[in-house]
């Protein structure tokens, strides 16, 4: 669906995207993961053509993004990181003026407005002033702009910045939703959001691709072997000496238990096989009682703080960082607001967009 292969971007002497090569396919959702910095920006403003490559090319569905514009452009739908809202419109007058600048025949607008609207859930606010929504609902208005088109191929800079948690869960939802209809690419340094999102990360930093798997394998291959977590009941020395005899146990580390009378081991394994029954069958015959077993596999986190150095820690800070706002207080705000600005101003657009719709 999207070749990105050998991109460079630079800003004079600064190479902030550095032979970037990768395959978006069709369908998935792919997650575009990165400190600050990283370049995230950049390659999606190239993907979009927005902004020319150094070099490189990028093909979308087959089509060069700079060679053929038009067409490759008809493709994706593009929501900015700060998405460029025209704040004096209502919801529905920005969205037939979007509808009018991608391009869409007369005769298709009011429907695919309609569609749009119906799956960002915006109906109830459609004929608000957009400078009177909360960012929730301006976000939403983003994605319905970038919906608009049917587009298959939707690309979200950091979609989630600045909204609250209960406004971060609806966007997330939704985003999984377009998942079912379109390819979506998301940029985001927050990784929880990537994992819960995404079927595939792309890991970034420094403008070179330091990753790209699915959250489970990368978690997975990037804790090297294959290890458990295990908590029994019982002596150390009995213990090792029951798991001693198990077969392709490479190492066996001890740590303190928080658990009376009971020892904690991560116990390391040559290669793939799964040896949770082996180890039962030696402790139960040493008639230490297995309190915990687990798998032990890194998180999202730890993966992209070793693949992105300490860059990668101020960022994860800043996941706690969001703006907190009120969705109700919010909209009773916005009506108050609404109709004392009609008030002041009859020619605020409040009335007459029911018809074409
Ligand atoms: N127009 C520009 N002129 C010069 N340097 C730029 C320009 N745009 C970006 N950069 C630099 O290129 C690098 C990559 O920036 P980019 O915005 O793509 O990163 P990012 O991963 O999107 O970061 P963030 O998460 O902060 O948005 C940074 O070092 C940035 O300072």
């Amino acid at each position: 669906m999207v070749e990105v292969r050998n991109l460079v971007k630079k800003y004079g002497n600064h190479m902030a995207v550095n032979h970037l090569n990768f395959t978006i396919e069709k369908g998935k959702i792919y997650g575009f993961l990165g400190p600050n910095g990283a370049g995230k920006s950049t390659t999606m403003n190239m993907i979009t053509g927005y902004i020319a490559s150094t070099e490189g090319e990028i093909l979308i569905d087959g089509h060069n993004i700079l060679e053929e514009p038009e067409v490759a452009k008809k493709k994706i739908g593009y929501l900015p990181e700060i998405p460029p809202l025209y704040v004096d419109m209502t919801v529905l007058e920005y969205l037939r003026f979007a509808a009018e600048l991608k391009g869409i025949p007369k005769s298709k607008r009011a429907e695919n407005i309609k569609e749009v609207m119906s799956t960002t859930k915006l109906d109830s606010v459609k004929n608000r002033l957009i400078k009177n929504l909360s960012k929730g609902y301006r976000q939403r208005v983003g994605l319905a702009q970038a919906l608009l088109g049917y587009p298959e191929i939707i690309i979200l800079d950091e979609p989630t910045v600045g909204l609250d948690p209960k406004q971060i869960i609806e966007i997330r939802d939704l985003i999984k939703s377009l998942g079912n209809r379109h390819t979506v690419i998301l940029s985001s340094h927050i990784l929880s959001e990537v994992s819960a999102v995404c079927d595939h990360v792309l890991i970034i930093d420094k403008g070179r691709l330091v990753a790209s798997d699915s959250p489970e394998n990368l978690s997975r291959v990037m804790s090297g072997a294959n290890a458990l977590e295990i908590t029994v009941k019982g002596k150390e020395e009995v213990i090792r000496k029951a798991l001693d005899m198990v077969e392709n146990i490479e190492e066996l580390v001890y740590h303190q238990s928080i658990v009376k009378d009971a020892c904690d081991f991560t116990v390391k394994i040559t290669g793939e096989q799964d040896m949770r029954e082996n180890i039962f069958f030696a402790l139960a015959e040493a008639k230490c009682p297995i309190l915990k077993m687990q798998s032990s596999n890194m998180s999202l986190e730890e993966v992209f703080l070793k693949l992105t150095d300490n860059a990668g820690r101020s960022v994860l800070e800043e996941d706690s960082v969001f703006e907190a706002d009120n969705e109700e207080e919010l909209l009773q705000q916005e009506a108050k607001e609404e109709s004392e600005e009609a008030l002041i101003n009859e020619n605020t657009a409040e009335s007459g967009e029911e018809e074409e719709e």
